[in-house]
């Protein structure tokens, strides 16, 4: 029989002909233009809650669009903040552009994109579980952390060093280690905060997004070890880059800050 290859995934121009949420009025990511967004004391008397513990780590696996830290619920809570209630850490993955390029975040600063961006994905407790809550306008809470090329991040490196075994879509290696996500948020706390979506597809507008302001450095070597992860470009396999959605419509959004 005639083998039809799995189609290469489209880019984020055509997702709205199967989503058309796509063209939706909370869409992510976007550009936080920081003079238009407005100081909020609320966010600050009552300060984000991030508390990790060291052993939820599961393992890492190549999604074929990104790797994902699976992460089980086991005292991996956010709370505060933008939040109304405690949310979960489900998983986290990142986002990076091309080799030695600065653009690969999905959030913009004033225009100026960083070479990656982390996400952790939380769900919010008041559901069963995560997929009850994905959908939901108040179902997620996702942080965004920006990546800059610099010094070695010695706590990204254990999870780093694990894209090269994980080449190919579907490829899991168990995380064997304690190991701390917390580790990976920058000292200073503070952050943007907005109504806005998944950023790829079902593109679900269920995320309440944490952007923390300050980007934490990785090494321009851990930076290329993003591209030991594979996927399927038009032309065959490739390595994995410009895995990043740009910014979206603010519609009128507004985005508070700390
Ligand atoms: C069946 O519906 C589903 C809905 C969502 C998901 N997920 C995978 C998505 O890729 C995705 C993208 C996220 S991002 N870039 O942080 O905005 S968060 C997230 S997810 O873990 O929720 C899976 C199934
Ligand atoms: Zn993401």
């Amino acid at each position: 029989f005639l083998q039809v290859a799995s189609p290469v995934p489209q880019g984020p121009n055509k997702w709205h002909e199967q989503f058309p949420i796509a063209k939706g009025q909370r869409q992510s990511p976007i550009d936080i233009v920081t003079s238009n967004a407005k100081v909020d004391k609320a966010l600050s008397d009552n300060p984000l809650k991030v508390s990790y513990s060291n052993n939820c780590c599961q393992s890492v696996t190549n999604t074929g669009a990104s790797f994902q830290v699976v992460v089980d619920g086991a005292g991996t809570e956010i709370s505060g903040g933008p939040l109304d209630s405690t949310y979960k850490l489900v998983q986290f993955h990142a986002h990076w552009g091309p080799l030695g390029g600065d653009e690969g975040s999905e959030h913009t600063v004033d225009g100026v994109t960083y070479p990656a961006e982390l996400h952790l994905v939380h769900w919010n407790q008041k559901y069963k579980d995560v997929g009850e809550a994905v959908d939901k306008p108040d179902g997620l809470a996702v942080i965004g952390v920006f990546f800059s090329r610099g010094k070695e991040h010695a706590g990204f490196k254990p999870i780093s060093d694990l894209f090269a075994k994980v080449p190919r879509k579907a490829d899991k290696v168990d995380i064997s280690f304690n190991y701390d996500p917390a580790c990976l948020l920058p000292a200073r706390r503070d952050y943007w905060t907005y109504l806005g979506s998944l950023t790829t597809p079902p593109l679900f507008e269920s995320v309440t997004w944490i952007v923390m302001k300050d980007p934490v450095e990785v090494s321009a070597e851990q930076l290329a070890a993003l591209r030991n992860l594979l996927w399927e470009t038009p032309s065959g396999e490739g390595q994995m880059c410009n895995n990043y959605r740009p910014p979206q419509p603010l519609q009128g959004r507004l985005v508070r800050s700390t």
